[in-house]
């Protein structure tokens, strides 16, 4: 039931905690998105789950598996979008699949199956630095799904994306999460990614304040405030910290 299972992880960067006693779980099947503003320690949970960053022995486990220190092993049971994309630009999307295919070798048939799930087969022989931003993502997925992992691990995604091209890529992940997957996503915005969710947990400073259903995580975050605020027609709601409390602008 549980995929991943964070059990007890503290975290620092030099002399500064990030994450003290950190637990955290998501389960098989669900899209989770954990929100909270800049610097809340996101990444920095996303780089431990993937091996980027070193995690101590028995605090991350992936489908019950401790994988500390064996970052590549990470690699073939995840998928991940995460800061630095993995496609070429100079390369056509084609090609990008091809020199991916090197390490794989499933073929032409899985390159085809995978350009059709992320949409991408009529540009399939396009420059990638032609694309729009919001191909660029639905390649970047494409990537990562391609060795079928289970476990989805997209940092940030919607950065950078208007309304339209993230409702686009909302289907897609519903798309994916359908045929079986489980989906962890980060974002600074409730609001970009509530309509996706099951599930919604609020980092503040390395803790999550609170989990559960988008409205719940919304509800909690209006009484917080004391501050009204129209979550719904708000055109951008960022989770920001104003004298300890949270607001939404
Ligand atoms: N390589 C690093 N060295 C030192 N401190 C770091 C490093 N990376 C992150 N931090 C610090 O750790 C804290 C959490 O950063 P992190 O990037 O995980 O937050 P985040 O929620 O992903 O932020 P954002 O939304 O801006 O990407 C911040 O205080 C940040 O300055």
């Amino acid at each position: 039931m549980i995929i991943l299972a964070i059990k007890n992880l503290d975290y620092y960067y030099k002399e500064e905690y990030v994450l003290r006693n950190f637990n955290f779980s998501v389960k098989r099947g669900e899209i989770y998105g954990l929100v909270g503003k800049a610097r809340s320690g996101k990444t920095t949970i996303i780089n431990l789950v993937l091996g980027l960053l070193g995690a101590p022995s028995d605090t991350i486990f992936i489908s019950g598996v401790d994988y500390a220190n064996r970052r590549k092993d990470i690699a073939y049971v995840t998928g991940n979008v995460v800061d630095i994309p993995y496609y070429q630009n100079f390369l056509t999307v084609w090609e990008n699949f091809k020199f991916l295919d090197v390490k794989f070798r499933f073929g032409e048939e899985r390159i085809i199956e995978v350009l059709k799930t992320i949409g991408l087969a009529s540009v399939r022989n396009k420059k990638v630095r032609i694309l729009r931003s919001e191909q660029q993502k639905r390649l970047s997925i494409g990537l990562a799904l391609f060795h079928n992992p289970e476990f989805l691990v997209f940092d940030d995604l919607f950065r950078d994306l208007k309304n339209q091209p993230k409702t686009q890529l909302y289907k897609l992940l519903i798309k994916i999460q359908k045929s079986g997957k489980t989906i962890l996503l980060t974002n600074r915005n409730l609001k970009d990614i509530e309509n996706i969710c099951s599930t919604v947990g609020l980092l503040d400073s390395g803790n999550v304040l609170i989990e559960g259903t988008p409205k719940r995580v919304k509800d909690y975050i209006k009484n917080e405030t004391g501050l009204r605020f129209d979550l719904e027609k708000a055109p951008h709601v960022n989770v920001i910290r104003i004298r300890g409390n949270y607001a939404c602008s």
